[in-house]
């Protein structure tokens, strides 16, 4: 069966698809206090990658995925990917949008963060070595596109070093560091 990317950013076909909790982000929150009763098994974001018969870590071998991200809020802070650096630190990837509103928050090894909208039509490259992570900032799902290398591998230490805490307001958002 072909693989099709719809127009509303779902993957289709032959398609594998990852589920993240949102418990698994309530260590990277401002408050994480503010989770509700049961709320760390609600899904926060889930995956889909094309099942394209490559190995994780097979030389010369690529990803294509797309990440959905719900809407929503823990306490006042928007929902976000864990965000990681690569395993092999300076292998790059793309992102695109294609749904919702969002913003994608850079982490620099000189400790400068960068949030750059990302939405429908937007291109977004990610150099090697820098930490990234997405965060719905809209009123539906975020969906955005992505293609990276299968020898870069997730090394979620980079969840971790992101200051950025994006929070809902009335008007929008604004930002906190921490
Ligand atoms: O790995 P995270 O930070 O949970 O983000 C979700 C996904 O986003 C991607 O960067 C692109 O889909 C994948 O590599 C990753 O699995």
């Amino acid at each position: 069966m072909d693989t099709r990317l719809n127009t509303d950013g779902d993957l289709v076909g032959d398609v594998t698809t990852g589920e993240t909790h949102k418990g698994a982000l309530r260590d990277l929150m401002l408050a994480p206090e503010s989770f509700r009763d049961g709320e760390q098994d609600d899904i926060a974001y889930w995956v889909e990658s094309d099942h394209n018969g490559v190995e994780q870590g097979q030389s010369g071998g690529l990803f294509f995925g797309v990440s959905h991200l719900h809407a929503g809020t823990v306490g006042d802070e928007f929902i976000f990917t864990r965000g990681h650096y690569h395993e092999a630190r300076d292998t790059g990837e793309y992102y695109w949008g294609l749904a919702g509103d969002g913003l994608l928050l850079l982490h620099f090894d000189d400790g400068n963060e960068k949030l750059l909208p990302i939405g429908p039509g937007i291109v977004r490259y990610i150099p090697g070595n820098v930490a990234h992570r997405l965060i719905n900032i809209g009123d539906d799902t975020l969906s955005v596109g992505a293609v990276w290398q299968a020898v870069s591998g997730h090394d979620y230490r980079g969840a971790l070093v992101f200051k950025s805490h994006v929070m809902k307001t009335g008007e929008g958002y604004r930002v906190i560091n921490k």
